[in-house]
């Protein structure tokens, strides 16, 4: 056979060389938008070859966001790397979207968590179509008839009140890192409707699942990783922290809420009086299934809807009173207001309960600004279900949509000076609440947050016995007082920082 030895020294190299050109053509191929010639919304930046604008979502999302807006306006696209993310900006565009195409954005994307945990379609925050239209009535109804905004609900945050102020007392003074405890409390509220029960604050396994549930937040991997997710989780090591990540919410899920589900069922009677929100849906998810219909309604589902409730229920509450805590630090003009109207309104020989709060308009003003000007949670996602068109501009299908609530809160068309803390802009020349659509801390359409009536009563709840009994101080009055930029970590959180409770002498 004819042997030429200058192909056989290049036989090797040729197909490394081809191997290597095939890669890059995949890379290429995977990575590359398809919408050419169609009228997408403008992209804000070149995209980078292979990594379109992914390194875009890097650091501060909400900063970038906002030099984005000021280039491509109110919508426009990215590329990660190949999946079309579409980003929604102000109030009057969001509400376009979320309410006249509510039908067509009714889903949320796959995310991380639902991923890693196989619950691609389940409970409230990834469950799609008639499933989760089935799971949010069942939710909203169990949360109504537990009461939700009504007195039940409230004689279960006043019980949980009491412990926490007791704790607070306890400190006399001294600095604090307000989350620690405050976390605590709200997730005990969310224990007691949804199995029952409430956790002594020093108990060691409720401290350790709540770690867990703050590692659902905080150690959450960065947006963009989401999309390699699952192909970093095969290297070895831990970039990114994925597999911690992984391990903290399988924990949560396994020893947490199934745990709770299943020491629930053991005394479950269907005939009973249900006491707790997992009764409420087993006894109803048992009536539906000797049904007719079908029904989405399994052990499934309410595992993730339990852990949405302790997810999304307890530092979303918890951060909105750290930043109110925050904001009075810087102006304590506010906090000796609030407490005026207190003490004028109510009295100090009580704890103010929901029947005040028609009467306190200021601490109701403080609340508001609080929500506006923090925004806990500044983003969330929808996938389209089919194309549409918006404001001119094609949505294809299967595109991504990020809605950026946060734009909501600091149009200066609508809020004068936005970026300053005042509650007055709340409040009319007599003094009366004033209702202010463009505020939507919860979210606007068919996915607004299932336990509005619930943390509105939290808040209401906790901040006016906090006012109403302590004075709020920074750790040390000689140093710059802790900043109002927070860190985005699903919900914003503050950086940081310890204020002591001083209580006052009523
Ligand atoms: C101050 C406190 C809270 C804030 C600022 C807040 C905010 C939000 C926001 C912005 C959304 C997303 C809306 C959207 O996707 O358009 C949401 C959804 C949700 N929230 Fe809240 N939330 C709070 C408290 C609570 C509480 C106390 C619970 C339950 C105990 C809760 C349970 C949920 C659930 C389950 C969803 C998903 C609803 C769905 O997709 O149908 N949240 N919340």
């Amino acid at each position: 056979m004819f042997y030429d030895p200058l192909l056989a020294m290049c036989t090797p190299w040729a197909l490394t060389g081809g191997a290597l050109l095939l890669l890059v053509y995949y890379a290429w191929s995977k990575t590359r938008l398809r919408y050419e010639g169609s009228n997408i919304p403008p992209f804000p930046a070149p995209e980078k070859p292979f990594l379109g604008h992914t390194l875009l979502m890097r650091g501060n999302i909400l900063d970038n966001f906002v030099w984005m807006r000021k280039k491509a306006g109110d919508i426009f696209s990215l590329n990660i790397l190949g999946q079309l993310l579409i980003v929604v900006n102000g109030y009057e565009t969001m509400r376009e979207i979320l309410v006249k195409h509510a039908e067509v954005t009714l889903d949320r994307p796959v995310d991380m968590s639902s991923q890693f945990l196989g619950e691609e379609n389940h409970g409230l925050l990834s469950s799609r179509g008639h499933n989760w239209k089935e799971q949010r009535a069942i939710t909203h109804s169990i949360l109504r008839e537990f009461g939700m905004g009504k007195s039940l609900m409230a004689d279960k945050i006043a019980t949980e009140l009491q412990m926490f102020i007791e704790k607070l007392r306890s400190f006399e003074g001294k600095a604090i890192h307000l989350p620690s405890i405050s976390s605590l409390a709200v997730c005990n509220i969310v224990c007691s409707i949804a199995f029952g029960n409430r956790f002594d604050y020093d108990d060691e396994y409720y401290k350790h699942m709540m770690k867990n549930s703050n590692a659902y937040l905080e150690k959450a991997p960065p947006i963009w990783v989401f999309y390699v997710a699952t192909f970093f989780k095969k290297l070895p090591g831990d970039l990114f922290g994925i597999k911690e990540y992984e391990a903290c919410i399988k924990d949560l899920n396994e020893n947490f809420c199934k745990f709770q589900i299943n020491k629930v069922k053991q005394d479950l009677n269907d005939d009973d009086e249900p006491q707790n929100f997992i009764a409420a849906y087993l006894q109803e998810m048992h009536k539906r299934e000797k049904g007719e219909k079908g029904t989405f309604l399994d052990e499934a589902n309410l595992v993730s809807l339990v852990k949405s409730l302790v997810v999304a229920g307890t530092e979303t509450t918890s951060m909105t009173l750290n930043w109110c805590v925050l904001y009075c630090l810087h102006h304590p003009e506010i906090q000796e207001k609030v407490f005026d109207e207190i003490k004028t309104q109510v009295g100090t020989a009580r704890p103010p309960c929901m029947s005040d709060m028609p009467n306190l308009p200021y601490l109701s003003a403080v609340i508001r600004e609080t929500q506006r000007l923090a925004t806990i949670g500044p983003l969330t996602a929808r996938v389209a279900s089919h194309s549409f068109e918006v404001q001119g501009y094609l949505i294809p299908k299967d595109s991504q949509l990020m809605f950026n609530y946060d734009t909501a809160h600091r149009d200066e068309s609508v809020w004068e000076k936005p970026d300053q803390f005042n509650p007055e802009r709340f409040l009319d020349a007599s003094g009366k609440l004033l209702k202010r659509n463009e505020l939507i801390p919860f979210g606007i359409g068919r996915h607004i947050c299932v336990g509005e009536a619930m943390a509105r009563m939290e808040l209401d709840l906790f901040l006016a016995s906090m006012f109403q009994r302590f004075r709020f101080e920074p750790e040390d009055p000689g140093k710059e007082l802790p900043t109002f930029k927070g860190d985005l970590v699903l919900v914003v959180t503050p950086k940081p920082f310890k204020v002591r409770f001083r209580e006052r002498s009523l």
